[in-house]
């Protein structure tokens, strides 16, 4: 699993001692002084199947994922840099080419998992992944016991566990949107 703006790293270390039978689990971040500090913690933890990397994955994330043996199980964007000027969207995080190489590198019935307390980035990146609803589709068509409220969105994070950004979102009484997208088996 690869988790794009790791931040803390908070989200994937606790997911990866919880769920050590998945697989590996892999950060990027471009802040290098909080992959730095995530890495202690997975030392401390003496987690084996976690890393995080220093990487502007706008740029690097087809590079690295393509020296990776095998495909994803599940990429999450969450609570990802809103950048609220219009001038300013084209350094959102989620742009085609890297949604078109996180296609390229999920396994089928692997999982997208976006979530945004900012309204509008939360409806870009769903507009973005709903062009793809060739390959992918929506989680709530597949898994019956997932529950999306009248507009379409999660009403629970999947996962049971809590970004850093989300916790205190929610803390503030404001309202995570999420989706999670499944790839198409054919
Ligand atoms: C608002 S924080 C959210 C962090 C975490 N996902 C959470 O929900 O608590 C967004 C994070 O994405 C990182 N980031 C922004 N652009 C990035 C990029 N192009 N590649 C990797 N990380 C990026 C930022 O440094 C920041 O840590």
């Amino acid at each position: 699993m690869v988790d794009i703006g790791s931040g803390s790293g908070r989200f994937l270390i606790w997911l990866a001692k919880a769920k050590c039978e998945l697989g590996n689990y892999l950060g990027l971040e471009i802040r290098q002084k909080l992959v730095k500090r995530a890495n202690c913690w997975v030392k401390e933890l003496q987690l084996d199947n976690i890393h995080f990397l220093f990487a502007n994955a706008s740029v690097s994330f087809n590079n690295l994922i393509s020296s990776y043996p095998g495909p994803l199980a599940m990429v999450s964007i969450l609570c990802p840099d809103p950048h609220f000027k219009k001038r300013h969207h084209k350094r959102r995080v989620v742009q085609k080419p890297l949604v078109d190489s996180i296609l390229c590198s999920l396994a089928p019935g692997g999982k997208v998992f976006v979530q945004s307390d900012v309204f509008e980035v939360a409806v870009d990146m769903r507009n973005q992944f709903d062009e793809k609803l060739d390959v992918l589709q929506h989680i709530d068509s597949v898994d019956p016991d997932i529950s999306i409220d009248g507009d379409g969105w999660l009403r629970k994070n999947p996962m049971g566990i809590r970004t850093e950004r989300e916790i205190h979102a929610e803390f503030e009484g404001a309202k995570v949107y999420r989706r999670m997208y499944q790839k198409k088996l054919i």
